[in-house]
């Protein structure tokens, strides 16, 4: 059988008495999408945070491609084939769309140090992610002037310039208006396409139900669901977790 592209074993994070993360086990394989979703301060971000290096396991380890990454930097996730994108959306915003694409372009690249000297072949990969992302009329605007829409989708297309292996996508449409959230997964869908590995976080039960194939939930640091995302709502425990409004569009999601 495949080695998973990452596994989780028994990882845990604590704050103090809190256990943010509690015994998390978990294989993602290649190609899968999974939506993590779960109440406020069930641990997802602190989850994210653990696989993408940010924050130190208290416990547990975290394999990527059957190799230990718990004591690997941050900084070295990306050119490893790891890439993740953040609640609020990043970006330099007083630098242009284009500037934004170069920067990732030529700091991604694993280089300790990157020759920064831009070359036809960066401005016409920069031009060519732009365009897969539809960005490009946006090329020369700053950051700061565009829409909410294109500055989710920019932090995305930044993230997959070096064309990793897994993606992380912390809460990709919170803020978002509904047709936005349409555009939004129809990029991710066709990202979903071209192979790529997709674990994101989100709220917006639409967006989970639609984007993922596989689904967790998570619950006071623990993994209280694995499964397809239509199992979500008639699971017991779910339900009991989920109560009030996200359980109504969680009903509302799967009919
Ligand atoms: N640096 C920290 N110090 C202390 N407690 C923290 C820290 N970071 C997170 N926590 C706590 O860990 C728990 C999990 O938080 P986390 O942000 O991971 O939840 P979440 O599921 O992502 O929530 P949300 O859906 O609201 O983003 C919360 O109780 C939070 O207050």
């Amino acid at each position: 059988m495949v080695a998973p592209l990452l596994e989780c074993r028994n990882v845990r994070k604590d704050y103090g008495a809190l256990a943010a993360v509690d015994g998390v086990d978990l294989s993602v394989h290649a190609g899968e999408t999974i939506g993590i979703g779960g109440p406020n301060g069930a641990g997802k971000t602190t989850f994210f945070d653990l696989i993408s290096g940010l924050t130190p396991a208290s416990g547990g380890d975290i394999l990527f491609h059957g190799r230990s990454i718990s004591r690997i930097p941050a900084h070295k996730f990306l050119p490893m084939g790891m890439a993740r994108t953040f609640q609020v959306s990043s970006g330099f915003t007083s630098l242009t769309v284009m500037q934004n694409m170069l920067v990732s372009i030529l700091f991604g690249s694993g280089l300790e140090r990157p020759d920064l000297r831009i070359q036809t072949k960066h401005r016409r990969r920069a031009a060519e992610q732009l365009d897969r992302f539809n960005l490009s009329h946006l090329a020369d605007t700053e950051v700061a002037e565009i829409p909410a829409l294109a500055r989710k989708k920019l932090m995305v297309a930044t993230a997959v310039a070096h064309e990793p292996k897994l993606l992380l996508l912390d809460e990709p449409v919170s803020g978002l208006m509904p047709p936005e959230v349409d555009s939004f997964i129809e990029m991710v869908l066709a990202l979903r396409k071209s192979g790529i590995c997709i674990v994101f976080i989100e709220h917006v039960m639409r967006f989970l139900m639609t984007v993922a194939e596989r689904a967790l939930i998570m619950h006071q640091g623990k993994l209280i669901y694995d499964g397809a995302p239509a199992g979500i709502a008639s699971d017991e425990t779910v339900k009991s977790v989920y109560l009030g409004s996200a359980a109504e569009e969680l009903r509302e999601a799967t009919q």
